[in-house]
C-alpha cells in the first residue's frame, strides 16, 4: 500500500498567495488506479515529482508497504514515470530506449531482447525497432516511452496523460497492457483529463483543488 499523508510542499519563487501551498493525502493498494484530474496549473506534475522524488517536501509522510520512501533516492523508491515528455534517449534506438527499462546497463540477454520484440509487436511497433527516436511520431514515441516503463516492473507506475492523442485502437492496446500490469498488483497513479481513460482504467477518481486532493 503507498500511504502518502500530508505531504506538503510550496514553490518559493513564488508570491505569498499566487499558488497555494500543496498538501496531499491519499492511499493506493497494490492493483489499483487512481486518476488524478485537475485543470492546468493545478499541481498534477507537482505531486508527481514529490511521488517520484524529483521534488523535495517540506513534510509529510511517504511510505511503501511500510517503507519510507521519502529516506530514498528516486531510483530505489520502486516508481517508474512516464512523462508528458517521454523521456526518450536522442542517440538510442527503439529497441534499446526499450532496453533500458530491463537492463539500465543495456546489457540485454537473449531473453530479454526477445521480450522487447515482443512487446514492440504487441504496442504496434513491429518494425520500428531501430528507428531513432525523433524518427517516429509523437504517438509512437508515447508508446516507446510507456513500454519502457511496463517493461521495468516497478510496483508503482505514475502515467502523466499517457494516451494523449494517440487513436482508438492503440489506446486500447495500451489500456489491455496496463490492466495486466494491475492485475499483477502494480499500483497505477494515473494523471488524466480524458474520460475514456479514466473509465477505462480507474478504480477510483479525485481531483486537485486549491492544492489538495478531494
Ligand atoms: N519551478 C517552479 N517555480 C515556481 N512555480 C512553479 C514551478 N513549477 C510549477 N510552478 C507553479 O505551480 C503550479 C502547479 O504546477 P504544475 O506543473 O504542478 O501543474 P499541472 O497541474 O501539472 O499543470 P499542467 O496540466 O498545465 O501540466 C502552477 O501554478 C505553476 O505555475
Amino acid at each position: 500500500m503507498l500511504d502518502c499523508h500530508d505531504l506538503t510542499f510550496h514553490y518559493q519563487r513564488c508570491d505569498p498567495g499566487e499558488i497555494p501551498d500543496f498538501c496531499f493525502t491519499f492511499g493506493l493498494a497494490p492493483g489499483e488506479c487512481l486518476a488524478v484530474e485537475g485543470p492546468s496549473g493545478a499541481g498534477k506534475s507537482t505531486l508527481l515529482g514529490l511521488l517520484a522524488g524529483f521534488l523535495e517536501p517540506g513534510g509529510g509522510r511517504l511510505t511503501w508497504a511500510g517503507q519510507d520512501l521519502l529516506a530514498r533516492p528516486p531510483w530505489e523508491r520502486g516508481i517508474t514515470t512516464v512523462f508528458q515528455d517521454h523521456n526518450l534517449f536522442d542517440h538510442l534506438p527503439v529497441w534499446l530506449n526499450v532496453g533500458l527499462g530491463l537492463a539500465p546497463d543495456m546489457k540485454l540477454s537473449g531473453d530479454q531482447q526477445a521480450r522487447i520484440r515482443a512487446g514492440l509487436a504487441e504496442v504496434g511497433l513491429d518494425g520500428l525497432h531501430d528507428r531513432l527516436p525523433d524518427e517516429l511520431s509523437g504517438g509512437q514515441r508515447q508508446r516507446v516511452a510507456l513500454l519502457r516503463a511496463l517493461l521495468r516492473g516497478a510496483p508503482l507506475l505514475l502515467l502523466d496523460e499517457p494516451f494523449t492523442g494517440l487513436d482508438d485502437a492503440t489506446r486500447q492496446g495500451l489500456w489491455a497492457l496496463v490492466r495486466r500490469q494491475k492485475a499483477a498488483g502494480v499500483a497505477v497513479l494515473l494523471v488524466s483529463h480524458d474520460r475514456d481513460d479514466i473509465e477505462a482504467l480507474a478504480d477510483r477518481r479525485c481531483r486537485l483543488e486549491t492544492g489538495r486532493l478531494v
